[in-house]
């Protein structure tokens, strides 16, 4: 042991809230949710024990067993051996057990016992444990495992101050050397036997949910439902706070105006800061709307139901029920949507989720998607109740739903055929969400758009403003100014490529700067159209007098489709150490998006 301080490691079970415990004893804010294969990286914190002590954590991937082969589970074995580059073996292994599920649990405890090593068990959620009436003899446990075992509540405010205690107590002793059982199954039972009473073996109310959530026709239902009322409140509930920012940057935009004298900062502030920016934070509410309803769904214990429900579903296109968290966390990012394949066990499983995780729909899309609904999509009400553009909205989620099992039935047909095994995946109990935790999210998400916000679009929309005010147009000039600019000139080489799907020449221009940062599209289409001439005029009735209602439906099927920005090309090298994945992601994506969007445009030309 350093003598500077003490090195402790969280390992368990998936979801038995290692990092709710890790988030608790250092004050980090790592994400913690109701569903197994949260956390696939390790990640280290530090706290200052009463004692003064110093403690370093680290907070490891979920693990069934130190047997098990998926990726994230990998590092935690590492780690316990000592064979991660650059960690030292932990002094003391804090084993974190679900009190009411100590029957899986204990199995792992017990396969730790073995490396013989300093070891405490930390009894989690004994909240929930006590709600069951599940009374579990601490000090027999304790005997019979010869380690300490301290009771936890680890989203509790204090709910690990025993922990600290024990950590803190002195040197950490090790396990005893026990005689080496064959069948831990056998211990753990009899462990149980003597150390735990249950009244029931499951939750009655969780028993009750099940019955509908995974019945299989009534569990499609009630998926469908919830993912299309999610996206019913994002119109209904962000919808006038969207507004209200518009038209509040509108509003700015004049006031800078006036105040500012004539020249190119003027036009850099009110169209490319004002216009451009302002445009995309005006999404914001509609994006944070999306993800408290994320939020709540990962903590409610409701996903792996889902995968569950579509585990047929999904293994019919060759994917599996597994995939189906990886692909819902690419609703917000395909990035972590990417990292989280790290808990699939199959390595053909989780490369073909590599692929069509770009194809779920991101939340930087979304305002691309609002922007267009809300230029060319009328606000109706359809079936009294729900409207057209929440609508159209789920509409392109769905698209790219679709688009993501056509691709994998696809790259299966290609890919040797191979068997189908059952879906193993454990299902937590059902909770209410913490709202401090949820709130927190909600913030870190919108700390996570503005820094994007101020950081990269800023660079991206002023860079966009540069190119459409310069060169300035000649004395005589007869055309439009911005048709003698850097821009005009690239945007109009673009259009040659894209005018068979529709685009003018701004709307091929905003697409490169998408390739960085999809939002970008809609600040450089404000800017392209400001700078434009179009002053005053909100982006969204300068785009509905410009471009047909044919040629914005195939942009958005573009954009449900086109090859997803660099830094998501960027994670798939990353993770798959493989050029080649890099080149056909981009290169179906491409070829999908460019068909797609041909095929919108000519079709709704000829229905018009
Ligand atoms: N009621 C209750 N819920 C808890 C407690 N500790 C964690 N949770 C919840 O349990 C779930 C899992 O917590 P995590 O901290 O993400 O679990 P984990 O062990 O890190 O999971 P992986 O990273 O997937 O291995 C979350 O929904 C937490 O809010 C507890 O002591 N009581
Ligand atoms: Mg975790």
């Amino acid at each position: 042991m350093s003598a500077a301080g003490l090195n402790i490691a969280l390992v368990g079970n998936p979801n038995c809230g290692k990092t709710a415990l890790f988030n608790q004893l250092t004050g980090a804010r790592q994400k913690v949710a109701n569903y197994a294969g949260v956390t696939v990286e390790r990640k280290s914190g530090s706290f200052t024990a009463p004692s003064g002590r110093q403690v370093r954590v680290v907070d490891l991937p979920g693990a069934y067993s130190l047997q098990s082969v998926s990726p994230d589970e990998r590092v935690t074995q590492a780690v316990l051996q000592g064979r991660y580059p650059g960690e030292a073996v932990p002094d003391l292994i804090v084993c974190v057990a679900d009190a009411t599920n100590l029957r899986l649990h204990l199995r792992f405890v017990l396969e730790v016992r073995r490396l013989g090593r300093p070891m405490v068990l930390a009894l989690n959620m004994m909240d929930a444990a006590a709600r069951r009436g599940i009374r579990i003899d601490v000090a027999a446990l304790s005997q019979r495992l010869g380690m300490p075992v301290i009771e936890t509540v680890a989203v509790k405010r204090g709910g690990a101050r025993a922990l600290v205690a024990a950590i803190d107590g002195g040197e950490p002793v090790a396990a005893p050397a026990v005689p080496d059982i064959d069948d831990l199954h056998v211990e753990v039972r009899a462990l149980l036997a003597v150390t735990v009473v249950m009244p029931a073996p499951t939750d009655g109310r969780d028993d009750a949910i099940d019955r509908i959530a995974l019945h299989p026709v009534l569990g499609v239902l009630l998926l469908a439902l919830t993912m299309f009322l999610v996206f019913q409140a994002v119109y209904a509930i962000g919808k006038p706070m969207t507004d209200a920012i518009a038209d509040g940057f509108g509003t700015l935009g004049g006031v800078v105006g006036e105040w500012l004298p004539e020249g190119p900062l003027r036009g850099l502030v009110t169209d490319g800061l004002v216009a451009g920016l302002g445009t995309v934070l005006g999404f914001l509410p509609q994006i944070l709307v999306l993800f408290f309803f994320i939020l709540l769904l990962e903590e409610s214990g409701y996903l792996p139901r889902a995968a569950f429900v579509l585990d047929k579903l999904m293994v019919s296109v060759g994917l599996s029920g597994r995939s189906f968290i990886p692909l819902l966390s690419s609703f917000a990012c395909a990035i972590p949507g990417i990292m989280g394949t790290r808990s699939i066990t199959d390595p053909r499983d989780r490369l073909a989720t590599i692929l069509v995780a770009p194809l779920m729909t991101c939340s930087a899309r979304l305002p691309v998607y609002a922007l267009l609904i809300g230029a060319f999509i009328p606000h109706r009400p359809v079936l009294g109740v729900f409207n057209l553009q929440g609508l159209a909205l789920f509409c392109l989620y769905v698209a790219g739903i679709a688009a993501a099992m056509l691709v994998a039935w696809v790259a299966k047909r290609i890919g040797n055929a191979r068997q189908e095994r059952a879906l193993l995946m454990e299902l937590p109990s059902y909770r209410w969400p913490h709202w401090r935790d949820i709130a927190l999210g909600l913030w870190e998400r919108g700390a996570i758009f503005l820094k994007r916000l101020t950081g990269v679009m800023l660079a991206l929309t002023v860079l966009m403003w540069a190119i459409c005010t310069f060169p300035a147009p000649p004395a005589q000039a007869t055309r439009a100014a911005i048709d003698y600019s850097i821009a005009g000139y690239i945007g109009h080489s673009l259009q040659y490529l894209f005018a068979p799907l529709g685009f003018n020449w701004q709307i091929s221009l905003s697409l490169i700067p998408a390739f960085a940062a999809r939002e970008t599209a809609v600040a450089t289409l404000a800017t392209v159209y400001a700078v434009g001439g179009e002053e005053g005029a909100a982006l969204q009735s300068a785009l509905a007098s410009h471009i047909s209602l044919a040629s914005a439906l195939s942009l958005m099927v573009w954009f449900a489709f086109a090859p997803q920005c660099m830094s998501t090309l960027a994670i798939i090298r990353r993770e798959t150490q493989s050029w080649r994945m890099v080149a056909l992601s981009f290169g179906y994506m491409f070829v999908l998006a460019y068909a797609a969007s041909f095929l919108t445009y000519n079709v709704a030309r000829w229905l018009a």
